[in-house]
């Protein structure tokens, strides 16, 4: 088994591959504290609640965009005993053309995202994650990797008001199901937090689509997807295990 782990700022995801087949996908919270032997213990714990033997599992793929926690989980698996592990980093093979004035400074994250959509084949395509940040990654018709905007999450977004803002409160982010006309303050920032979202995705994406010159394929990932998607004009595809697919994918790239 080939194990997938995408370290995000806020979740690290792990997905146990078998034959081109996803058997888990398991997140547990990025503690930039932890210790390798802490983490070393959580994925023991991760393994066991999915039923796989460390034994059976050949090697690692781990992509990390927070920069202190790739060693960590690096040490964590080897002292489990997986020893053949790759770091998403630059000596890495995706196959992706990052046409940036900066191809290094695209999170590994991003560049995962992006080789599992242009596996998928509909290009051009926007990559939208809605996770501790919103991002867009855009491919064009050849699959290069031609553009990116870069936004807080959601959530973040939420607690920087009650963090900024002395009267407005800490709310938890939910669906509105009673539409658009907030009538209350903590409304008024889920409407704002979620619908603003929404609408943010369908105004990006039809400004890509004119510098485009056609109609980009819309693939939306992050955990905050499915209550954004809810509200979303453009048809779109969501792919919860876009990351880890990615990272499966260039581990096969590399490895085979
Ligand atoms: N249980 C799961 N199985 C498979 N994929 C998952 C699971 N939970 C979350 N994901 C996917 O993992 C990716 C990252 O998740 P999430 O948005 O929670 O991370 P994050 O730490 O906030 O990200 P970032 O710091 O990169 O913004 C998303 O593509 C999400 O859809
Ligand atoms: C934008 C985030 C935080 C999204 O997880 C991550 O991809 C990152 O830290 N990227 C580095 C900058 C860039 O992607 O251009």
């Amino acid at each position: 088994m080939l194990i997938a782990v995408n370290a995000g700022n806020s979740h690290v995801l792990l997905g146990g591959y078998e034959e081109d087949e996803q058997l888990f996908a398991a997140s547990i919270a990025t503690e930039p504290k932890w210790t390798r032997d802490d983490y070393a213990c959580k994925l023991q714990q991760v393994f066991g609640l999915y039923s796989v033997p460390v034994g059976r599992i050949r090697g690692a793929v781990v992509s990390s965009v927070v920069p202190s926690m790739v060693t960590v989980l690096e040490d964590a698996l080897r002292l489990l005993g997986v020893t053949d592990v790759i770091e998403v980093s630059s000596g890495v093979k995706t196959g992706l053309n990052i046409r940036s004035e900066q191809p290094r400074q695209v999170g590994s994250d991003r560049v995962a995202s992006a080789v599992a959509a242009r596996a998928k084949g509909k290009l051009p395509c926007v990559v939208v994650c809605l996770g501790t940040a919103t991002t867009f990654t855009v491919l064009d018709q050849s699959g290069a990797l031609v553009g990116s905007a870069i936004t807080a999450g959601v959530r973040l977004s939420l607690s920087a008001l009650r963090e900024q803002a002395a009267q407005l409160p800490a709310v938890a982010i939910e669906a509105r199901d009673e539409g658009i006309l907030a009538r209350n303050t903590a409304d008024a920032m889920r409407v704002g937090a979620v619908y603003g979202a929404a609408a943010m995705v369908d105004g990006m994406v039809g400004r890509f689509a004119e510098t485009l010159g056609q109609t980009p394929h819309v693939v939306v990932t992050g955990d905050i997807a499915p209550l954004v998607t809810r509200y979303m004009r453009v048809p779109f595809e969501y792919d919860q295990s876009l990351v880890l697919d990615g990272l499966h994918l260039i581990w096969k790239r590399n490895r085979s």
